[in-house]
């Protein structure tokens, strides 16, 4: 080989390397610009997360074939084993959607508890979660694990830990997923709803200043009485005024005017149907901006007398941008098609030992008398000698009667034997039920009579005997009524009276009192385990039934 010839060799390999130096570098280059890309977007989406457990998904917007193929090659990998279904490839979801959506929620969960801590929690407290879409979220057991505003975990420091209906439910409300949740009474429900309801406002308006207009609203809850909107909105108000949002209240009764300048900068409306309907039918409020809708007492509201107005309600609002969540402590099998109308891929959340799927907290002690409809006045004057004297004297007792006429009638009998009593049913002024309800509350009155408009919800301070005088028109109103009392980890005690013209629903009370583990009386198995099936539209039947001479009405809650 000549000089020239290894000149050229040289140059020739010196080429080559540079090109392969250059290829390299440009590799090198390409990965470290595919590793940022990939960090970023990371970062962008885990802004608030703090373990790879945190998930923020938009559950409407995943797609149908992506998560079909994410089951796919989760069962490639775990084989037909249920072991952590989707939840290795939930980031994967995640981060799809959170490029797809910008207003899923940001605020989710860090679940630190190990899955067996987890799995004993679901089993010691009969939770049982079915997810259409096999998410995976779990639940969290201390309010710790909510990557939440701290001034809402601090709100929360009152109570020792989440109930397991708040545990179960968060993670997924804070997952942007419509949600059923069913919890025996006094569980802890409102909560339950009410602090996705703020992650949501935190998560749409931020902590910025807010605009003071009409049209901030963002989250609506709707409630089937009066008095319970109001204690709703209470304790939504005292939740969101911590984070500088507002909740308002509408409901009938009163005036309009007031409740249109209560309007202006609200985030939160706490509302019953009628008044809702109103209000957007004057132009008062757009509910085009509505993201998170909730149907407290979500059974009731879906009966016939509320369904088409909770129809209107849906239709004022932009089924694309809403989430839908209802709560209960009953859920009978009438209303559930209706509700899967309103609902997208709904997680069904329900605590307690569920296979009668009616249930009464268990905590409460429940009496049945069956009686001679004749001798009930003598019976409730011996009642209150008993538990409303002595030692007894201050403890609140609060006794249902069916009818306004009714419970009018016993107000007058007992205060003419001498008690104080004070009375809430529909025949009154709104300003005299909220005043009746103000004094059981507070304890200066320590009796109330009530019709079923005080059945549900209502969060009384320790009432500590809840007496049936006249049994309700289901057995589901029964199972709210005795949950004025034992609330909150409480127990209670329940006393009613049951006559010969509620025998048609003698075999749902009976199915009741054997779930709870509660005594059946031999006078009430005589009836037989009939249960005539209720329809709302026939109150008049009911009527008829339990008392031949008055004519037939229907019953009016608002
Ligand atoms: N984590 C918690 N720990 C202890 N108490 C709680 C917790 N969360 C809520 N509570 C309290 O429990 C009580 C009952 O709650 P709430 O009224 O929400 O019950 P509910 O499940 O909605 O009942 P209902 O079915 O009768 O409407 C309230 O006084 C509430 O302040």
């Amino acid at each position: 080989m000549g000089l020239k010839d290894k000149k050229d060799k040289k140059d020739k390999k010196e080429k080559n390397d540079k090109s392969e130096k250059q290829d390299k570098k440009e590799k090198i280059a390409k990965r470290e610009k595919k590793e940022k890309t990939e960090k970023t977007e990371k970062k962008g989406l885990e802004t608030d997360e703090t373990t790879s457990k945190s998930t923020t998904t938009e559950a409407n917007g995943i797609s149908e074939t992506r998560i079909k193929s994410l089951k796919k090659s989760n069962k490639e990998k775990y084989g037909d084993s249920k072991k952590r279904p989707l939840e290795e490839n939930m980031e994967e979801v995640v981060a799809i959607e959170a490029k797809k959506s910008k207003k899923s929620i940001q605020t989710t969960v860090t679940a630190s508890a190990a899955d067996a801590d987890i799995d004993k929690f679901l089993t010691d407290s009969a939770i049982t979660i079915s997810d259409p879409l096999e998410s995976g979220l779990k639940p969290i057991l201390s309010f710790e694990e909510l990557n939440i505003d701290d001034r809402v975990l601090g709100f929360l420091k009152k109570y020792p830990k989440p109930t397991p209906i708040q545990s179960a439910s968060w993670p997924f409300l804070l997952a942007s997923r419509d949600l059923i949740g069913v919890a025996e009474t006094g569980s802890g429900k409102t909560m339950a709803f009410a602090v996705p309801a703020v992650a949501y406002l935190l998560s749409a308006v931020g902590t910025k200043k807010k605009p003071k207009a009409a049209s901030n609203v963002s989250v609506l809850i709707v409630s089937p009485t009066r008095e319970l909107a109001i204690q709703i909105h209470e304790n939504l108000n005292d939740l969101s005024k911590v984070v500088n949002f507002k909740s308002i209240c509408v409901y009938g009764g009163v005036s309009k005017d007031d409740q249109k300048r209560d309007l202006i900068g609200a985030n939160v409306i706490v509302a019953t149907p009628g008044r809702l309907i109103d209000l957007v039918n004057d132009g008062a409020i757009d509910l085009g901006k509505i993201t998170y809708l909730v149907l407290d007492e979500a059974d009731r509201m879906l009966e016939k007398g509320f369904e088409e107005d909770i129809k209107r309600i849906m239709q004022s609002t932009d089924a694309a941008k809403r989430k839908t969540v209802m709560f209960t402590a009953t859920w009978p099998p009438s209303v559930r098609d209706l509700a899967f109308q309103f609902l997208n891929n709904p997680v069904k959340v329900m605590i307690g030992d569920r296979e009668s799927e009616l249930k009464a907290n268990n905590r409460i002690e429940q009496i049945v008398e069956v009686i001679d409809p004749r001798q009930k006045e003598q019976r409730l004057l011996q009642l209150l000698r008993q538990y409303h004297s002595g030692a007894n004297r201050n403890d609140k007792i609060l006794i249902f009667a069916l009818y306004k006429k009714e419970a009018a009638r016993v107000e007058r009998f007992l205060q003419s034997k001498g008690y104080k009593i004070a009375a809430i049913h529909g025949d009154l002024s709104q300003a005299q039920r909220t005043n009746a309800l103000e004094q059981f509350k507070s304890g200066a009155v320590k009796l109330l009579l009530a019709t079923d408009v005080a059945a549900r919800g209502l969060d009384i301070p320790a009432v500590t005997l809840v007496i049936n005088l006249t049994f309700p028109l289901t057995a589901e109103d029964y199972v709210h009524r005795i949950g004025r009392t034992g609330r909150a980890g409480q127990s209670g005690k329940a006393i009613t009276f049951f006559t010969e013209h509620e025998k048609h629903l003698s075999g749902a009370l009976i199915n009741v009192l054997r779930s709870a583990d509660q005594p059946v009386p031999e006078e009430l198995l005589k009836f037989g385990g009939h249960t005539k099936k209720k329809e709302h539209s026939v109150y008049g039947a009911f009527y008829k039934d339990v008392d031949p001479n008055q004519k037939a009405k229907k019953i009016v809650f608002d």
